[in-house]
């Protein structure tokens, strides 16, 4: 099966990445596999500066193609926090208390001003090719508290109006058809059409 290299150490993205690549004939791989001693400084002020720098250090230290995602929830109402600091907003990558903290902050903010949207910057860096981000979100709603267990990250507390379910509702296949990150791959696959081998 070909081979897709994800940098990332996520395992919700992971999990994401394999239900966007699979009916795409390929296999994800993930640092947590084949990288794990590898660390990366995410010090870039946006997505797809963090994106870039994820990509560039993993493929030069395999030599391969890699691509990488920077991803985050941006709340209307906290001015678009927690933004880039999404996975390290109250704990480093403590989920539950990252949802606390925008629960906490949005009491008392009545349901239309609590817009919010997933954003995601996907980069692909390889030997031969410059590198190049593509960007995705997907709109929804901040509830008031969490509802269902699929997923990861803010999940649970971010509501798809148009589907009447949180993320953490639907099944890996729902969520790949309308996430920031299925949308952002859609961009990659669409415009890259043969770069991944
Ligand atoms: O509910 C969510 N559903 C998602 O689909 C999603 N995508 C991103 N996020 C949040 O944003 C952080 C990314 O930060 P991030 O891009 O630096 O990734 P990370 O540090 O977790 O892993 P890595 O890829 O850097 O190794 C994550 O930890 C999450 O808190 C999400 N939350
Ligand atoms: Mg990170």
């Amino acid at each position: 099966m070909k081979q897709v290299v994800i940098a990332t150490k996520n395992k919700g993205k992971a999990k994401d990445f394999k239900a966007i690549f699979k009916p795409l004939g390929y296999e994800v791989v993930t640092m947590l596999d084949i990288a794990n001693d590898v660390e990366i400084e995410e010090t870039g002020r946006t997505f797809e500066e963090n994106a870039v720098i994820k990509a560039e250090t993993l493929s030069k230290a395999l030599g391969k193609l890699v691509i990488a995602d920077d991803s985050g929830l941006e709340v209307d109402a906290l001015g678009g926090e927690p933004g880039v600091y999404s996975a390290r907003y109250a704990g480093d990558h403590d989920d539950e208390a990252n949802i606390q903290k925008v629960l906490e902050k949005l009491k008392g903010v009545p349901d239309q001003k609590r817009t919010a949207r997933f954003v995601c910057a996907i980069a692909i860096s390889g030997p031969n090719i410059e590198s190049q981000t593509f960007l995705g979100t997907c709109e929804g709603k901040i509830l008031n508290e969490k509802r269902g267990t699929n997923g990861f990250g803010y999940d649970p507390i971010f509501y798809v109006p148009e589907l009447g379910k949180t993320m953490a509702e639907l099944t890996p296949e729902e969520k790949r058809a309308i996430s920031h990150r299925g949308n952002a791959i859609r961009k990659l696959t669409k415009e890259l059409p043969n770069v991944l081998k």
